[in-house]
């Protein structure tokens, strides 16, 4: 008997209006099923007792409460002292530091813009203020707020303060100052998709079996044949074998990366990703030593690495390791992702100043080097270049006059060097506020140092306005205020927060646990119950959480965008969590966009089916052109494609592979076969292409669905995890495969539907208006393109922000926003928390450990995963639906092994789901 049914019995204390009432401390937990369908999982609810939890978790607290609910006059009494108090907090003494520490939605954000608007009433220029925060998201929220304050506050059409993140102001400050830095000119910013995963391909792609590691090896060692520098070069005879391997080697380099002899010049409008393949080009072909080597190292770093996760794997890497855009890309994704994590996060925590182990770090020097050739920077070099370049006196004083205020949101989020930014630029003046939350810390694995964010604060700014009521001892505190009402979530939302962040077992007593209140809650505000529900597998919870997606939508409660669904994560190994609700959704017309992951239809599945579209749209795509010969075209593999790539350009300069691939057909260079089926592709792209505005954007979509689904079918069943694909559906539809293929055929045709429902809106289709019934155009192709890479995650295109689409997101990426209907899937032991693993790599080292606590590395991991689940659960304004998976299918507890999932540890037993 699962320990739920254990419960269950141990509770049940008879019925009420139909439904099973059970009773635990001060929980009612009520049975019911009020979902329309009769075939979706038991759903129960969790309902507060009027005497609420919070007034036991404010006892516990030391805090009184009568629990009584109040009246209209009396809330508005709440909220206007509410709003006295903010402005109190907001005009204490501006040029004094001041700390803000208070739980979820207790207004933070909110008091730190009041503050930014008090400082301008007072007479502070608004261009000497500086509100940072984090993300792009969040920057640009604080400005929308920051514009109601000043409307509000008579200042419409006044210069509002500077609002940024971290890294745009860092950015500026190094384009301002890069001849400071030794820079010939301003670096650009590397780009994640792109150049990124070049520098690191540069290095893998050479190393993709253990034949090239060892050549790579040996000819690198030697300077190569023309050389005329290095050790051994001038005079150095070569034998022949070593010459036809030098050769090898490049040709291989050449056949993958479309290897070109580097123009005299860079083309100056070639871009940053040409610039390092030039650069890195000619380190090859030029052997200019210093460079050679550089690449040299790169490319030993690598090896080591990859040889290493060989080992470990026991797998050896089968496939070549394609660059972006390459048709197996997709499939190399993961390597790239891993690499680029590791050394993103390497950098970020300091590694490279640590004693850490040799070939991880000429791996991070190479990677650097590289990035240094191409004069780009990446995110953690903006903040460590704006550190050297206000190292000048002249530079730091101009600086600190421009910004005089600093104030700063998402203040536990900070790592060592924006402390240290914070610090040249505030030490002395102590003109800082900084609002923040200790529980809200889960970016320790990016090399966030919160405790020591609070403690630095409080050691420098001692020049306090105040002390902390909390037993804080005096010489230690800055300035602090805590806030303790929540003004974003119903009670029980709230109280289930509460619990989460009191129920764990804290690192000693320290000075925020002694600042950590439990949150409160507006006493006017009513109580909403949270919904827990539990299900048999990931479809039935993604059919679960659809359906009740859907009457919250049609009983116009709410609209998509008020909607969340969070995951702990998006993306594991190949599976995709979101798949099953993304069909689900897709299937119920409803739209949806995914934050800060991967999706099923960001998918390689799918993407692959859209590629034709994509070329008929823009025969110049070379991406869609190699996915579609390599998907789609029979008898074609990766050294044909390699023979088409590798034609001239035409007499126009056309270098598009399209139109190589139109020339190919008139010689001799593919065998008779392989031409056939080419020529095939070409005439069916070229009838489709004909046939644009003879059929409607559906019949196009459902066409090439027909002619090519069924080719990525093993990619989809991968995608969809094992569960998925062994679902039968009621319609019979039978087998696997069938699921699979029309699971994808299903969801473009649904997007289609979607695409023109008007739901969308703020979209294109709505601002350019499409008609279902209107004949597609290359402008309808080319809008509905743009519409799916929206919904899978992959845009970044500012045009469709403000659609109306449910938001499928990480916890990460749902941080500091807010939704009217929070659902959390998955909330099991094995995803909250993950489990530890024990790699400090992987998952919590922390630069503001002490010494001492180095041995509880897994005490602070799971810490952090119970942020994790105070952050998701605080999200959610009115509705807030956990749910748990029975048997958990990203964890290998298949439904065959017996062993059924547990519901998280954050999840009080009361609340658990009875079955
Ligand atoms: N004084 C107030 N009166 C009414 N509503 C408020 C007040 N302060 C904040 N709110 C509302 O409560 C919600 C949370 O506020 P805010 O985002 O400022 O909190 P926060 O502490 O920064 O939250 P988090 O740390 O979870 O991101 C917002 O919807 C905001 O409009």
């Amino acid at each position: 008997m699962t320990s739920s049914a254990l419960n269950h019995q141990r509770n049940c204390t008879g019925t009420s209006n139909g439904h099973a009432v059970y009773k635990s401390g001060s929980y009612q937990v009520v049975f019911t099923n009020d979902i329309d369908s009769s075939d979706l999982p038991v759903e129960v609810t969790l309902v507060q007792q009027p005497v609420s939890t919070s007034s036991q978790v404010q006892e516990e607290a030391g805090i009184s409460t009568t629990g009584t609910l109040m009246t209209t006059d009396t809330a508005d009494k709440e909220q206007r002292g509410q709003t006295r108090r903010v402005r109190s907090i907001a005009r204490q003494d501006i040029d004094r530091p001041l700390l803000i520490v208070a739980g979820a939605g207790s207004g933070k954000t909110n008091t730190l813009c009041t503050r930014a608007i008090e400082m301008i009433k007072q007479g502070v220029a608004a261009e000497t203020i500086m509100v940072i925060t984090f993300t792009n998201k969040a920057a640009g929220e604080l400005s929308e707020r920051i514009g109601k304050l000043m409307e509000a506050n008579g200042m419409k059409g006044a210069s509002p303060p500077h609002s940024s993140t971290f890294h745009s102001w860092c950015y500026k400050l190094i384009r301002e100052y890069y001849v400071k830095l030794g820079l010939s000119e301003a670096p650009d910013i590397v780009t994640e998709d792109g150049d990124l995963k070049l520098a690191l391909h540069l290095g893998f792609v050479l190393l993709d079996d253990c034949h090239m590691l060892v050549q790579c090896e040996t000819m690198l060692a030697i300077p190569p044949p023309d050389s005329g520098d290095g050790p051994g070069g001038q005079g150095m005879i070569l034998k022949k074998d070593r010459l036809r391997r030098w050769d090898a080697v490049k040709a291989q380099a050449t056949d993958r990366l479309d290897w070109q002899e580097p123009p005299a010049d860079p083309a100056p409008d070639g871009g940053v990703e040409q610039n390092v393949r030039t650069k890195l080009n000619s380190t090859m072909l030029k052997s200019d030593f210093a460079a050679h080597s550089v690449l040299y190292h790169f490319l030993r770093g690598h090896f080591h690495r990859i040889r290493g996760l060989r080992d470990i794997t026991a797998r050896p890497l089968a496939r070549p390791l394609h660059p972006p855009g390459h048709s197996g890309f997709a499939q190399s994704d993961a390597y790239y992702a891993y690499h680029l994590g590791f050394v993103q996060s390497s950098k970020t925590r300091g590694y490279l100043a640590t004693s850490y182990d040799i070939q991880k770090r000429s791996m991070i020097e190479a990677y650097n080097a590289v990035l240094r050739m191409a004069n780009v920077v990446d995110y953690d070099d903006m903040l460590a270049m704006a550190n050297d370049v206000l190292k000048s006196p002249t530079i730091l004083q101009i600086t600190r006059e421009k910004y005089r205020y600093l104030l700063i949101d998402e203040f536990q989020d900070l790592n060592t060097v924006q402390m240290d930014l914070v610090m040249l630029l505030q030490k002395d003046a102590g003109r800082v506020t900084a609002v923040g939350d200790e529980r809200q810390s889960i970016y320790g694995f990016r090399g966030a140092t919160c405790k020591s964010n609070f403690s630095r604060f409080l050691e420098n700014f001692v020049d306090a306005n105040m002390a902390n009521t909390n037993n804080v001892p005096r010489s230690l505190v800055g300035s602090m205020e805590s806030l303790v009402i929540n003004y974003r979530s119903h009670r029980s939302i709230v109280d289930l927060g509460n619990i989460v962040a009191t129920a764990v077992n804290t690192n000693s007593e320290n000075l925020l646990t002694r600042l950590r209140v439990p949150l409160q809650v507006q006493p006017s505000v009513p109580m909403m119950p949270v919904v827990v529900s539990s299900s048999e597998t990931a479809e039935s919870e993604a059919r679960l959480i659809a359906g009740k997606i859907r009457s919250l939508v049609h009983s116009r409660a709410c609209q998509p965008k008020d909607i969340a669904v969070l995951f702990r994560a998006l993306k594991l190994k190949r599976h995709r969590p979101s798949a099953c609700l993304e069909i689900e959704l897709l299937d119920l017309g409803i739209p949806y966009v995914i934050r800060g992951g991967a999706s099923f239809i960001g998918g390689a599945s799918v993407q692959n089916l859209l590629a034709p579209l994509r070329l008929m749209v823009d025969r110049t795509d070379d991406a869609a052109m190699r996915t579609c010969l390599s998907e789609f075209v029979p008898n074609i593999g990766p050294r044909f494609i390699e023979r088409i790539c590798a034609m001239e350009p035409d007499a126009s300069g056309d270098s598009s592979v399209y139109g190589k691939a139109e020339r190919v057909l008139d010689t001799k260079v593919l065998p008779k076969h392989a031409r056939a089926s080419l020529k095939q592709f070409m005439d069916t792209i070229g009838q489709w292409d004909q046939g644009i505005g003879e059929m409607t954007l559906q019949e196009l979509v459902s066409t090439v669905c027909c002619e090519y689904a069924v080719d990525g079918l093993a990619m989809a069943m991968a995608e969809l995890s094992i569960t998925s694909a062994r679902r039968s559906r009621s319609d019979g539809s039978g087998s696997e495969q069938n699921f699979g293929q029309k699971s994808i055929t299903t969801m473009l045709r649904n997007t289609v539907a979607i695409f023109f429902s008007g739901r969308v809106q703020g979209a294109a289709a709505v601002k350019l208006r499409f008609k279902d019934s209107d004949m597609c155009s290359h402008a309808m192709l080319r809008a509905f393109l743009a519409y799916v890479s929206l919904m899978a995650g992959i845009s970044k295109d500012t045009s469709w922000a403000g659609v109306d689409a449910v938001v499928i997101s990480t916890v990460h990426q749902a941080k500091g926003l807010e939704w009217e209907h929070v659902f959390i899937s998955n909330f099991n032991e094995g995803t909250f928390p993950m489990k530890y693993r024990g790699d400090p790599d992987a998952v919590t080292a922390r630069l503001d450990r002490p010494v001492e606590e180095a041995d509880s590395a897994e005490k602070n991991y799971y810490n952090e995963e119970s942020n994790i689940a105070y952050v998701a659960i605080t999200r959610a304004k009115r509705g807030l639906y956990i749910s748990v998976i029975e048997t958990n299918p990203f964890y290998g507890m298949a439904r065959s092994s017996g062993v059924r999932a547990v519901p998280s540890r954050y999840l009080p037993v009361a609340m658990w789901p009875l079955k």
